[in-house]
């Protein structure tokens, strides 16, 4: 009943409540009316009744002081007027009945019953004394019919319960107003909620019905939906901004996965190609030509001065001509071609259905398009490329062959001077194991100090005496024969051998002049060749420093010969480096100038003393008007900058004319002497001292 009762609906709750209640109280009040009505209509039956005896009974005073029963009996014949009287009878002092009157047939009792209220034969009777003078001389009984005054208080409660049941009716519509009144505005409350839930929509709000608890209960109501909006737009905005950085963090991830694809399969400072998806295509490719019997080319490409131009310029010159460099190589190239870069300075190219001629004319085009100055940070920098080829399937049917095959055929374009490509051959692996050899004899020599030195006079051109000398490098091998510094030195350098030799020669050449002068001071200049690489490590001052401390060599005779593009390089460390030499009183002079475009301004910045005219120039003095333009320019410029010129491989009469008549201060070539052993050099100084001729004259060319 109790969980019956908990499953209502409040509506019908209240409503149950109410009606219980009203119809609790409708039942007492009637239940209570009713009976107080039967006491009291009962307490006038009995009133009336004794008001009768007394009547009665002072009537009959006489008649029963006489004994007259006719009398008495007449006097109670006057209660037939009386309708609720049924029977009276009179008794006398010794309680005998002395006279009686009925209407029907009830029966009397003989004596008086000894209380005074009571019923008899379903009749309500009284009996009460007949006093006279403060004696009793008798007693009355009264019976009155119960049956008229039942059915007097049938009808009355018939009224009552007629009454009890309209004020249910209207206790019930009155309950179902007020439960109205009061469920109403929480049902709305409900209704409100409900549609809040489905929709969740807070903005809705409930409509406030009353101003009671309920009215306080919306407003709480819609103040806690003003907040939970609040939190809700929060929520959204909040969520909003995390989709968003989701969404760009998705992005990024994207971009990111995309960029290290990518870097996987391509070389992030180009975009060309990397190795890993050249050795893939290459492998590809094989496979199509294998099944198409086709022919495929492989081409290994190698910038020639790239090093030095890294190695003095710096890494960031460096990386941006890398970049012009593969643009130009990729421009000349077809779709179906890779071109990819297998690190530094190396490239690679696969041609599809490549023949030699095919192969040969972009090959050509390659070199071409490498072999023209770019303009990187200001700089006019040169370089070539040496490009090897080797072709499937006849220089080999696998990946690694043909690139191995085409790495040896660039080192042969290399030695050839590079700028150009050659074709593969096997008997170019010959050279590349001379190289592995030439490297492993190399480090033989100079750890037992195999080299000598020879030293190449400079002459002034004014008078024709021999002003200085240039310390230059030999290597004799006893199986090989003579090797050319030409070839060691730049394998040196990629062996990183160049420190110690450099060392080595400066340290021999100073302790050779000086051994001429016997301990004084010499009257020649000494001139070493220092290799740019040099200057990448930092320490060539602390080398140069330490030479002249450890041979007490002078420090201004003796000259430094440097590399164009390292003293216009502007890396910092290198301007730093020249000058603190400068400051030992060491003179520096440009080796080969004119090859690599540097600007006069950054010439006017360094602290120089010489510019060498490079060979390239001087031999073409007489055949290439535009050369002979080239050397009077640069005489002219480098004594407008307060320099020395010496004109390097003289060889003819006529370049030496063409040199001196434009002022140039010293020349140094064939035409006078080819670099002589110390011995040699001891005897032409000591022929020059003892003639009074210039030597330069003296026809032992
Ligand atoms: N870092 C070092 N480099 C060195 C050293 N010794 C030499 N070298 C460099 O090796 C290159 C080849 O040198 P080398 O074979 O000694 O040739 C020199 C001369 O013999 C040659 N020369 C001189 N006059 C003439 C000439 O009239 N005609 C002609 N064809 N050749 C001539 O030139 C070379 C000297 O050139 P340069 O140094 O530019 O003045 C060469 O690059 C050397 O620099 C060394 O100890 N360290």
């Amino acid at each position: 009943m109790k969980s019956l009762f908990k499953t209502q609906p409040l509506k019908r709750k209240l409503l149950a409540l109410l009606m219980i209640i009203s119809c609790s109280v409708l039942l007492l009040a009637t239940v209570g009316f009713a009976a107080s009505d039967w006491i009291s209509s009962r307490g006038d039956l009995y009133d009336r009744m004794r008001y009768q005896g007394n009547l009665i009974g002072n009537n009959s005073l006489a008649a029963l002081t006489f004994g007259d029963r006719a009398a008495a009996r007449q006097t109670l014949s006057t209660l037939s007027s009386e309708d609720n009287v049924v029977a009276a009878a009179l008794y006398d002092h010794a309680g005998q009945r002395f006279a009686a009157y009925r209407k029907g047939p009830l029966a009397l009792p003989a004596t008086p019953p000894a209380q005074a209220t009571g019923e008899h034969e379903g009749a309500l009777y009284i009996v009460q004394p007949i006093v006279h003078d403060h004696e009793t001389i008798g007693q009355i009984m009264i019976l009155s019919e119960l049956s008229n005054w039942q059915q007097q208080q049938v009808q009355r409660m018939s009224v009552v319960l007629g009454l009890f049941l309209v004020s249910v009716l209207v206790a019930s519509i009155l309950s179902d107003v007020a439960q109205g009144v009061v469920t109403g505005p929480i049902l709305n409350l409900a209704n409100t909620a409900r549609r809040i839930t489905k929709t969740r929509n807070y903005q809705l709000r409930a409509e406030k019905l009353s101003r009671d608890e309920i009215g306080e209960l919306a407003d709480d109501f819609n103040e806690m939906l003003h907040q939970i909006q609040s939190r809700d737009e929060e929520l959204r905005s909040i969520q909003a901004q995390l989709e968003e950085k989701v969404q760009e963090r998705t992005a990024e991830l994207e971009e990111l996965t995309r960029q290290l694809e990518h870097q996987a399969f391509h070389d992030t400072l180009t975009g060309l190609a990397n190795r890993a998806t050249f050795d893939n295509n290459l492998m590809t490719a094989i496979h199509y030509a294998q099944r198409r019997g086709s022919q495929l080319a492989v081409m290994f490409l190698d910038l020639d001065r790239f090093k030095e131009v890294n190695d003095t310029l710096g890494h960031g010159v460096g990386d941006r001509l890398l970049v012009e460099m593969s643009t130009r190589l990729h421009n000349c190239l077809r779709q179906s071609d890779t071109l990819a870069r297998l690190g530094g300075d190396e490239f690679a190219v696969l041609l599809m259905d490549a023949d030699v001629d095919a192969t040969a004319e972009v090959a050509h085009k390659l070199v071409q398009a490498i072999d023209h100055p770019a303009v990187i940070d200001g700089y006019n920098l040169q370089v070539t490329t040496s490009i090897g080829i080797s072709l499937y399937p006849c220089d080999g049917t696998e990946a690694s062959a043909l690139l191995k095959n085409a790495d040896t055929a660039m080192y042969h374009s290399k030695e050839l001077g590079g700028n150009q490509f050659n074709f593969y051959v096997t008997e170019m692996n010959q050279r590349t194991e001379r190289r592995m050899l030439l490297e492993s004899k190399l480090r033989d020599a100079l750890s037992k100090q195999a080299f000598t030195l020879c030293y190449q006079p400079k002459w002034n051109t004014q008078s024709l005496r021999i002003a200085g000398v240039e310390a230059l490098i030999r290597w004799f091998d006893p199986e090989e024969g003579f090797i050319s510094p030409a070839e060691f030195i730049p394998l040196a350098e990629d062996c990183g051998l160049i420190g110690e030799i450099d060392d080595w020669v400066a340290r021999q050449a100073c302790r050779d002049i000086l051994s001429l002068y016997e301990g004084a001071e010499p009257e020649l200049s000494l001139a070493v060749n220092l290799s740019p690489a040099l200057f990448v490590n930092e320490d060539v001052y602390r080398r140069i420093a330490g030479t002249l401390e450890q041979t007490g060599f002078p420090a201004h005779k003796l000259e430094l010969e440097v590399t164009e593009t390292l003293v216009v390089s502007e890396v910092a460390s290198v301007h730093e480096q020249l000058s603190k030499i400068r400051q030992l009183g060491v003179e520096i002079a440009i080796d080969d100038f004119g090859v690599a475009y540097s600007s006069l301004s950054r010439l006017k910045q360094l602290p120089l003393n010489t510019l060498k005219i490079d060979r390239s120039f001087i031999q073409d003095i007489g055949s290439d008007q535009d050369d002979e333009v080239i050397v009077r320019t640069i005489i002219d410029m480098a004594h407008n900058l307060n320099l020395k010129v010496v004109a390097e491989g003289v060889e003819t009469e006529q370049q030496y004319q063409f040199v001196k008549r434009h002022h140039c201060n010293l020349v140094q070539g064939y035409l006078f002497s080819k670099p002589v052993p110390l011995a040699e050099l001891a005897r032409l100084l000591q022929q020059q001292s003892c003639s009074r001729e210039p030597l330069a004259s003296i026809p032992h060319r």
